[in-house]
């Protein structure tokens, strides 16, 4: 456990603001308006959250709502692992924050649970040639129950599981130098490495899941990730290749 935060990476931007909408649609103006200079935007709340498959986030004051917003060429296929790169950068920030490294977990694709329960989701959105890497952390609070969705794992807070009462600007201060950490290990060595932490942190890891994709749900065994990043699951017809789904224990 360290409190105490590695410098913040070299030419990276950081505006902090009081409430949002949603930090992901900020990160892109504040990218347009600054030279195309990757930057991370958070904000104290947000009145319009965004979470995955157009569900909002609930987003109150005291819990961490941030967006890396940077200027990518790389192909579609290489974007998206940055979703890797955002949960294992999580994982790391919060594991030397709190302390709590063996109950961190990451659920396939990019949520990260914290003694079972989902503490962060990340949302990846594409505008053009700029991508957006948008990260909520419940600090100390959850959603309401209303707002999750039947079957899917139930929300815990850092302060409930932990003790802990971390500060948005200190989870930041962790954030980036890590995100930034694991964005230089893809670009040097591609994804083999973040897979092998990935599957070494993984939720569920060879046992039974369910992957649901549109109206397509697909029971088996969580054999892994493919080199893309897709889901192995192994199925009673055989081995499937999943690229997206939502994923139920
Ligand atoms: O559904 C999910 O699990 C992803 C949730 C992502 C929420 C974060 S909070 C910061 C950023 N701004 C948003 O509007 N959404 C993301």
């Amino acid at each position: 456990m360290s409190a105490e935060a590695p410098a913040w990476p070299s030419g990276l931007g950081r505006v902090v603001t009081d409430t949002v909408d949603s930090t992901n649609r900020l990160a892109q103006l504040v990218l347009a308006g600054n030279g195309g200079r990757a930057s991370w935007v958070m904000a104290g709340q947000q009145t319009k959250g965004r979470g995955r498959r157009g569900r909002p986030w609930s987003s109150p004051r005291g819990n961490f709502y941030g967006t890396l917003a940077m200027r990518l060429e790389d192909p579609p296929a290489k974007r998206a692992l940055r979703s890797f790169v955002a949960a294992l950068a999580l994982r790391d920030a919060l594991a030397d924050l709190t302390g709590a490294g063996a109950g961190l977990r990451l659920k396939w694709p990019n949520d990260v649970l914290l003694n079972g329960g989902k503490v962060a989701g990340i949302l990846l959105e594409n505008a053009g040639d700029v991508l957006c890497v948008g990260i909520g952390v419940n600090l100390i609070a959850g959603p309401d129950d209303l707002l999750v969705e039947p079957g899917a794992v139930a929300p815990v807070t850092v302060l409930a599981e932990t003790g802990q009462r971390l500060s948005p600007e200190t989870l930041l201060n962790h954030l980036a130098p890590a995100f930034a950490r694991w964005d230089a290990m893809l670009n040097a060595a591609g994804f083999a490495p973040l897979r092998k932490e990935f599957l070494a942190h993984a939720a569920r890891l060879g046992q039974q899941i369910t992957a649901r994709t549109g109206s397509q749900i697909r029971q088996g065994r969580y054999d892994g990730l493919d080199e893309n990043g897709a889901l192995i699951l192994t199925t009673s017809q055989g081995q499937e290749i999943i690229p997206a789904a939502e994923v139920f224990f």
